[in-house]
């Protein structure tokens, strides 16, 4: 549904120095998913989603949208199948001067859809997210998340089949978000609606993705389904955000307060291997002692894992016995460094 294929970016300066935002990235959204992209602040996450529907317009590479080529369409046909795509943003860029219902209405207008279609629209759409009772307000009187729920009725009432979010949650208090990503959720489903977003914030891919892109400098440097990338991640980048959700280091001074010898593991659950009691089948077997430093469960959009920091106590052969038999047993192991 949305494709960018060996896109490159780049940004000319007057001093000479080129700044290649993106270098030959390939992403594909298939229809009815969500993917996010996720990097730190200069990655290229913002140049990457405008992209995607051409608001900047690639160096190199091409871009497709449910099919059609959009860097081969002139001008003129790019606008007409721009329509397909709906954009939300972080400071979801409603007209001050304008009721909620104007801030839909207003975009409608200027694509020539009648008067009574515009208020059949209006009203559906600030109705799927909850926001009807508020038609006649102006945006000063609505809060961050509110604000956010109209710029979302604004994209949907162009009737689109992708939705592009540009860190669309970034300015909202952790509750808040929650209940923006269970709304993308709702219209992914009931609507049918792809979505492809960017982020800095690994909750919002956990809660919502089922896909991911790792972008760091330009690069792609690392993707796969949400699972995978959680369970068994490759590059210290990706490592870096999931430490935000669970911990994978272990500071000096937890080493020292514990009094730490032998080898702290990660243990990472998923599928089979949550329902087992495993790590009572390593004590009996291989006589090591393991001695839980933290557990956490993880629910992500399509499964959960299971994760349990362990110092396991014992010789070294009996821990690395066991823990060939946890990854015979589907169990990711890991072992943690420090910080
Ligand atoms: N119009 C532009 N002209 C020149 N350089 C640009 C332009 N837009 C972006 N860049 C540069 O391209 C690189 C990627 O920027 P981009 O905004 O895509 O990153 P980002 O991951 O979205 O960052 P942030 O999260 O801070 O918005 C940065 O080095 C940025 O300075």
């Amino acid at each position: 549904m949305i494709k960018l294929e060996n896109v490159t970016k780049i940004f000319p300066s007057k001093k000479g120095k080129n700044v290649t935002a993106l270098d030959n990235v390939t992403i594909s959204v298939n229809k009815g998913e969500i993917h996010g992209v996720i990097g730190y602040s200069g990655a290229g996450k913002s140049t990457l989603i405008r992209c995607a529907n051409l608001l900047e317009t690639p160096s190199q590479g091409k871009v497709w949208i449910d099919g059609i080529e959009l860097t081969k369409l002139s001008k003129e046909k790019l606008r007409k199948t721009r329509q397909k795509v709906g954009m939300i943003f972080q400071h979801f860029n409603l007209l001050k001067t304008a009721t909620v219902y104007d801030n839909i209405a207003i975009p409608l207008k200027l694509l020539g859809i009648s008067k009574s279609e515009i208020a059949e629209r209006v009203i559906k759409y600030l109705k799927i997210v909850d926001l009807a009772e508020k038609k006649d307000a102006y945006p000063s009187q609505l809060s961050g998340g509110q604000k956010q729920r109209v710029a979302i009725a604004r994209a949907l009432s162009q009737e689109p089949q992708v939705l592009l979010s540009d860190e669309a949650t970034s300015a909202l208090d952790p509750e808040t978000t929650n209940s923006i990503l269970e709304l993308l959720l709702k219209i992914n489903a009931e609507l049918g609606i792809t979505i492809l977003l960017i982020t800095h914030e690994m909750n919002v891919i956990q809660k919502i993705c089922d896909y991911v892109y790792v972008i760091e400098n330009g690069d792609l440097i690392e993707q796969g389904s949400t699972i995978d990338l959680f369970t068994k991640p490759k590059q210290p980048t990706t490592k870096k955000f999931l430490n935000t959700i669970s911990q994978r280091k272990l500071s000096d001074r937890l080493i020292d307060d514990l009094n730490l010898e032998g080898k702290v593991i990660r243990l990472t659950f998923l599928g089979e291997s949550t329902g087992q009691p495993l790590l009572s089948k390593v004590t009996q077997q291989f006589y090591v002692e393991p001695n839980i430093l933290s557990a956490n469960i993880i629910e992500l959009k399509n499964g959960i894992i299971g994760n349990l920091v362990v110092h396991l106590i014992g010789s070294e052969h009996q821990v690395q016995h066991s823990l060939s038999f946890l990854q015979e047993q589907g169990v990711e192991v890991e072992e943690l460094g420090v910080n």
